[in-house]
């Protein structure tokens, strides 16, 4: 490889020194272990890059970049930052034309500490492999991650109403209902669609209550089979069970004991298991499994759902002394549909956030994009937006996004994950959509197609949206 170290303007003291360093240790290393690396003298200019760089920025010989300015070469490089301060940059990203890259810089000092040059090391030339370690390092800057107490059990929020993004008057009326309910220590109950930020109000409210320092505990109740949930609410005694559970084992309301608990899905909870929660709202106490003791709590109770619970009780499906115990303080989440002029400040939130947990380029949002989303449905509300927003910007080659950025993103070929209950409560919108398209609109004969009750249907598409005007598609 050929060096530079003789270049015209640096035959002084300091750059022979460099090139004792340089010399004594820095290439093989550096050309055997890292995906890049550079070294610039005290004018920052290269002088010395290895072939995966010079590569990396186009150029098949590194020889021809000998000399030349880093910040010209690389406008996104931070190593004129290190010579001005000394300081290193340990773990940085740096985007160039259109990739991310992981790297680290740092000064390069002779032996009496005088500062001779910089180096500029890039660790991946992916950033996908770091994502899980950027995710939970954006969350400590955030101050969002506290240690968990035992490994699964995460009992603390990352969310406050500084989070809860929104303008409209049915955000702001959601938000202000969610402080005046932080301020009092009633029953809360959530209700809203999928996506709609039901846990991140239930998080809100937690964190700005005088319960803020204790446990925040949510369990999702669809997520867990009914012959799991009394012990996973109210806990077991050892004993109580067989195999890896014989132990014993604490409930979801002791873990939550001086906090909140948030149960997500409540609609879903069987009517054996009602009866047991209504006795634990009233008495403040629970018996794990197999106990044969009570326990007292003292637990926040904030609920959520997306059924509705009225026609639920009336159909005798859930039991209206619980509906009534847990409808203390309702507080409904408008679905995206009814707040589109949220669209734009929400957008703006999520892109930054997707930005800064995967590295992907920083986008924004042209005009027409931004009509483009606000005239869409968002059956799965704010958690789509967000999707659709990854969606476009992994897949868009342009740093403004266009509606057919999201048109493609939307084509089967580019399907993002969704959860399972996302993906079906999408099939069964679709399904009932195109039922009313077949019935011309009576209700009673999409129902027979569909295969299900009047009831079960209307509550659908209540439960939707389906049962206001949609906004074209
Ligand atoms: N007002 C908001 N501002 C910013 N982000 C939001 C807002 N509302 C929801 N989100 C984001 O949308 C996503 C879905 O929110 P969340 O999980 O709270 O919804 P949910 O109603 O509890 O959904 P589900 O009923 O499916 O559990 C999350 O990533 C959340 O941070």
């Amino acid at each position: 490889m050929k060096l530079a170290l003789d270049l015209p303007d640096a035959a002084d003291r300091p750059q022979s020194a460099l090139q004792n360093v340089l010399q004594q240790a820095f290439f093989d290393v550096f050309e055997r272990q890292f995906a890049g690396a550079v070294v610039v003298n005290t004018d920052a200019r290269v002088v010395w890059m290895n072939p995966h760089y010079a590569e990396i920025l186009g150029f098949a010989d590194p020889g021809r970049i000998l000399g030349e300015r880093v910040d010209m070469l690389l406008p996104n490089t931070r190593l004129t930052e290190v010579l001005r301060t000394g300081e290193p940059i340990l773990l940085d990203f740096m985007t160039h034309r259109d990739r991310t890259f992981v790297v680290s810089r740092f000064p390069i000092r002779d032996d009496q500490g005088c500062l001779i040059g910089a180096g500029g090391i890039m660790l991946y030339d992916a950033w996908q492999p770091l994502k899980p370690l950027m995710d939970k390092f954006s969350r400590l800057q955030q101050g969002r991650l506290t240690p968990r107490r035992d490994p699964g059990q995460e009992r603390t929020t990352r969310y406050s109403f500084a989070d809860v993004v929104g303008e409209s008057p049915a955000c702001r009326r959601m938000k202000e209902l969610g402080k005046r309910a932080a301020g009092l220590d009633a029953t809360v109950l959530l209700l809203g669609e999928t996506g709609s930020g039901k846990e991140l109000l239930a998080q809100s409210i937690h964190a700005a209550s005088m319960r803020a320092s204790q446990a925040f505990v949510a369990l999702n109740i669809a997520a867990i089979p009914d012959t799991l949930l009394e012990a996973e609410l109210f806990g077991a005694a050892p004993g109580a069970y067989t195999g890896a559970d014989r132990r014993g084992r604490d409930g979801k309301f002791k873990l939550a004991d001086g906090g909140s608990i948030f149960l997500d899905e409540i609609g879903d909870l069987p009517l054996s298991t009602q009866a047991k929660l209504l006795r634990v709202l009233q008495e403040l106490e629970i018996e794990p499994l197999g106990a044969n003791q009570l326990i007292k709590i003292d637990v926040r109770v904030i609920a959520a759902t997306s059924r509705d619970l009225p026609a639920m009780v009336s159909r005798g499906e859930f039991r209206a002394d619980l509906y009534y115990r847990l409808n203390v303080l309702p507080i409904r989440l408008p679905p995206l549909r009814e707040r589109v002029e949220d669209i734009p400040a929400l957008a703006t939130k999520l892109l930054e956030d997707i930005h800064r947990r995967s590295g992907a380029a920083r986008v924004e949002l042209s005009g027409e994009a931004l009509n483009w989303l606000a005239t869409q449905p968002w059956p799965g509300n704010i958690r789509e937006l967000r999707n659709a927003l990854e969606q476009a910007t992994m897949l868009a080659d342009r740093d403004t996004l266009l509606p057919a950025d999201f048109l493609s993103a939307a084509a089967p070929t580019g399907m993002a994950p969704v959860t399972l209950a996302e993906a079906v409560r999408r099939a069964e919108i679709e399904a009932i959509r195109t039922a009313l398209q077949a019935s011309a609109g009576n209700k009673a004969e999409a129902a027979r197609l569909l295969g299900i009750g009047r009831a079960t249907l209307y509550e659908k598409l209540a439960n939707h949206g389906l049962d206001r005007p949609q906004l074209e598609s």
